[in-house]
């Protein structure tokens, strides 16, 4: 399973305001790309442009080979995009395992089971499935998230900001999912995030990101420290 994913200088507005200017990001298959960047720089437009949630102004997003134009959410998902949205969203007052169902919408009804590995990947999912999502903790919940969009059988996977106000030892256990997922399932990854050495971890390339536009590319084993942390300062 090799699926790229491709933002080719993209522009977003939000009525008059332009949040997106120009932004190109390759999500090459098989590796974590991730994007950093402070509160408001236009990370989470990028994803949900990349979702379907937003539409974008200009530029375009191709997804295995294939032009996204303006296909909405749900189509995106058919075709193998999952997302993990900022605050996670998990419905409180569903269980856990009919939290992860929900990812069943865009799936065929053979293939509407949740894959074994999601447990072996978050086994608290397994022990909590009468549980109800709004009783997890945030790091139990950004798991549910992370296993629900697994769920719908992405080919790339979309995280915005997993690790925002989780708890240090459950980043490392997400840490270690994306790498299974990336090494294992061959899946290629895009996230966006504002914890830097969490990607200096596990990402293979990263992009920053400042005021709506790319300032910074390449390996992540390449990265000019002192430059990335200036942009990264608030
Ligand atoms: N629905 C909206 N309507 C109007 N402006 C918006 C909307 N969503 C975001 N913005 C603005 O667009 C810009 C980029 O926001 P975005 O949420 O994409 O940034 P971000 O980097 O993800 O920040 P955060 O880490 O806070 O989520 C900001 O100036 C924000 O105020």
């Amino acid at each position: 399973m090799t699926t790229a994913l491709s933002i080719r200088d993209i522009g977003l507005h939000y009525g008059a305001a332009q949040a997106l200017r120009g932004i190109s990001i390759e999500a090459k298959p098989g590796r974590i790309t991730a994007v950093l960047g402070r509160n408001g720089v236009g990370k989470s437009s990028t994803l949900r442009a990349v979702t379907g949630i937003n539409n974008i102004s200009s530029g375009e997003i191709v997804f295995n080979d294939e032009v996204l134009k303006k296909a909405p959410p749900y189509k995106r998902a058919r075709l193998g995009i999952g997302y993990v949205p900022q605050g996670r969203e998990i419905f409180p007052l569903l269980t856990v395992k009919e939290n992860l169902e929900t990812g069943y919408a865009p799936l065929k009804a053979a293939d509407r089971n949740v894959p074994d590995y999601i447990y072996e990947l978050f086994p608290i999912l397994k022990s909590m499935l009468g549980r109800r999502g709004g009783d997890l903790s945030g790091g139990q919940q950004q798991q549910l998230a992370i296993g629900r969009a697994l769920v719908t059988r992405p080919k790339v996977l979309v995280l915005d900001e997993p690790t925002e106000g989780i708890q240090p030892s459950i980043i490392k256990d997400i840490g270690r999912a994306l790498q299974f997922l990336r090494d294992q399932k061959g899946m290629t990854i895009l996230l966006v995030e504002q914890y830097l050495d969490f990607c200096r971890e596990i990402a293979d390339d990263i992009y920053i990101m400042d005021r709506g536009e790319i300032m910074h590319s390449g390996p992540a084993a390449d990265l000019d420290l002192p430059e990335v942390r200036r942009h990264l300062m608030v």
